[in-house]
């Protein structure tokens, strides 16, 4: 087993289970990546999946905002992408600049099936990211956690249906309406990748695993039910079982299903320590409807970001207020992640305006007469 610097800040691990922390520890979905210029400049004018494939580039830029925003963020996310697990199961993806991600050759119809792997080598085929994973562990030098991550099955059954972002989801919805069963195989198949990927990762030195359905909005609250739903409590289930049949300890997990506000109850029993919150939600109805049963992590409107120094204050201590301060049970992010645009001085005003706020002594809760608790 890896033997690891010991760490320094642990605020995010001590919030994701559930323990009482001195202020909400903050991270956000996208840090590292395009609005800041150090990392156009370690990119070049390189192939962003070759970026992903190089551990030595990937950990200098998992740790570019971790460095810039010294003292801020409580945590690294390991610089990779959600689509390497297709890559991985066989299939071509293209970045394309100022398009995103393409599949020259996606699943149409079920039999396409077939060209997928039907073992999948995860440590051969994604060695790179725990190569990554466990040089930037041993860089970060316990500064902060690394977070690890996937996609969920949904959201990678849709790019690998659609072959790439879509406004429809003609394909996808095609495949969910037409070939109900097969789509459940295709789910089958993707989870338990994503469960020895994750498990691989945790090895690999990652402290919290992440689970992206950045789609699940895309799925009636029904649909979510079969198609979403029960593949993430596979994966919460199995996860943990396969880090300890590695002989590793299990990490926390958090589930962060975009656009599934509707599924925030059934999210809080699924089995994830911490549910990612998007922006659609009030923090307050949010913490209402978790009672305790998990963390919450979120949920800033990203667009917050465009709005100046007055506007982010305003939206800070709605959002930490709205989660009573958050010094249990929450951790701060964005509802989605960082756009390529924001000024990334207006990020480092997000992220001392949360630090001040979150370190405020009166919080809702606190703030509550003695004869109410
Ligand atoms: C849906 C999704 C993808 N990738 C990811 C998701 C889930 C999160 C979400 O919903 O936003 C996850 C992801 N992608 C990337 C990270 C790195 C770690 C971090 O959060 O800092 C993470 C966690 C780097 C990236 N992934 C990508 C870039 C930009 C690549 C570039 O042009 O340099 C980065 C830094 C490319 C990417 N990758 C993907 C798209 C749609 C795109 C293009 C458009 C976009 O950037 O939003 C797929």
């Amino acid at each position: 087993m890896a033997d690891f610097p010991p760490m320094q800040n642990d605020l995010l691990l001590r919030a994701a289970r559930g323990e009482k922390v001195e202020r909400p520890p903050m991270w956000v979905m996208r840090q590292a990546g395009r609005y800041l210029p150090e990392y156009h400049e370690a990119k070049g004018n390189r192939d962003f999946f070759a970026v992903c494939r190089d551990p030595e580039l990937a950990c200098t830029i998992t740790l570019q905002p971790v460095l810039r925003y010294r003292g801020l963020l409580d945590a690294a996310i390991i610089f990779s992408d959600i689509l390497v697990i297709p890559q991985a199961m066989g299939m071509t993806v293209e970045m394309i600049e100022h398009k995103g991600p393409s599949f020259p050759d996606p699943l149409r119809v079920p039999s396409d099936l077939e060209k997928l792997k039907t073992e999948v080598d995860v440590k051969k085929e994604l060695g790179y990211v725990f190569q990554a994973i466990t040089r930037t562990r041993r860089e970060l030098n316990g500064l902060v956690p690394l977070i690890g991550f996937s996609g969920a099955p949904w959201t990678l059954m849709s790019y690998m249906i659609e072959g790439g972002g879509s406004k429809f989801f003609i394909h996808a919805k095609t495949w969910v309406f037409r070939y109900p069963e097969e789509s459940k195989r295709l789910l089958q198949m993707i989870t338990d990748v994503v469960v020895d990927y994750c498990a691989e990762q945790v090895v690999a030195g990652a402290q919290l695993i992440q689970i992206f359905d950045s789609w699940a909005g895309e799925l009636s609250p029904s649909d979510f039910k079969i198609f979403s739903l029960p593949y993430l409590r596979q994966i919460s289930k199995r996860l943990p079982e396969a880090i300890q049949a590695r002989g590793h300890q299990p990490v926390p997990m958090t589930v962060f299903a975009k656009g599934a506000w509707h599924a925030l109850d059934d999210l809080c029993d699924s089995g994830y320590n911490v549910v990612g919150l998007d922006w659609t939600h009030d923090p307050a109805d949010a913490a209402a409807i978790a009672k305790g049963r998990a963390t919450l992590q979120g949920n800033m409107d990203p667009g917050a970001l465009y709005g100046g120094r007055e506007a982010i204050t305003r939206e800070v201590e709605r959002m930490i207020k709205g989660f009573g301060g958050g010094k249990q049970g929450y951790i701060v992010n964005l509802g989605h992640g960082i756009t390529p645009s924001v000024d990334p001085e207006d990020m480092k005003w997000f992220l001392e305006e949360v630090k001040r706020v979150g370190s405020e002594e009166n919080t809702v809760q606190e703030a509550l007469p003695v004869t109410l608790i």
